[in-house]
C-alpha cells in the first residue's frame, strides 16, 4: 500500500473519493479510512505512528470544520502528509481551509483547494511525488495529463 487517504468523517466521503478515483485511474495502491483527530484520537495515535513502518509513502488527510486530523496526522509521522479542506455546511470549507493551511512551522501539510478539486489534486499530487522513484507511473501520469490536455475543445460547443 503506497497511499494512506483518511478523513475525518464517513460524510467526508463523498469528497475525498474523488482522490481515491484518480489513485485508482493511476494505478497506485491505496486504502482510504476513516479516522478523526476529535472522535477516535487512539485510532488517529495507531494510524500515523504506524504508517511508515506499514509501508506508506504518503498520506492524504481530508477533514472539515475544526480540522485538526490532517496537522495532528503529519505531526506524528515523518511522511508527507497533503490536506484537503472538506467544504463545511457553516462556513464553506473556510474554516476547514484555515484550519489545514495555518500549520504552526516545523509541521508542514500540504494543504489543497477547498472540496472536490482539492481532493482531486491531492491524489495528482500523491501521483507526481511517487513518480519521482517509478518510471512506470510517471508514463501514467503524463499519457492521464496528455489525455486531459486533449479533452479540452478550442471551440465552446
Ligand atoms: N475535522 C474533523 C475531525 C478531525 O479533525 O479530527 N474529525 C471529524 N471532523 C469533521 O467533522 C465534520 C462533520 O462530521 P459529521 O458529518 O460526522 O458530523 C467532517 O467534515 C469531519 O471531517
Amino acid at each position: 500500500m503506497d497511499v494512506g487517504i483518511i478523513m475525518g468523517s464517513q460524510s467526508d466521503w463523498e469528497t475525498m473519493q474523488h482522490a481515491s478515483s484518480i489513485l485508482e485511474e493511476l494505478g497506485v495502491a491505496h486504502e482510504a479510512k476513516v479516522v478523526s483527530a476529535h472522535r477516535t484520537p487512539q485510532r488517529l495515535y495507531d494510524y500515523a505512528t504506524s504508517a511508515k513502518a506499514r509501508g506508506l509513502k504518503l498520506i492524504i488527510a481530508g477533514a472539515g470544520g475544526a480540522a485538526h486530523l490532517p496537522g495532528m496526522a503529519a505531526s506524528m509521522t515523518p511522511l508527507p502528509v497533503l490536506g484537503v479542506p472538506v467544504e463545511s455546511k457553516a462556513l464553506s470549507g473556510l474554516d476547514s481551509l484555515l484550519s489545514i493551511a495555518q500549520m504552526p512551522g516545523g509541521v508542514p501539510v500540504g494543504t489543497l483547494a477547498i472540496g472536490k478539486a482539492g481532493a482531486i489534486n491531492a491524489g495528482l499530487l500523491a501521483a507526481s511525488i511517487l513518480a519521482l522513484s517509478d518510471e512506470a507511473l510517471a508514463g501514467r501520469l503524463d499519457a492521464w495529463r496528455a489525455a486531459q490536455t486533449e479533452s479540452v475543445a478550442e471551440t465552446p460547443r
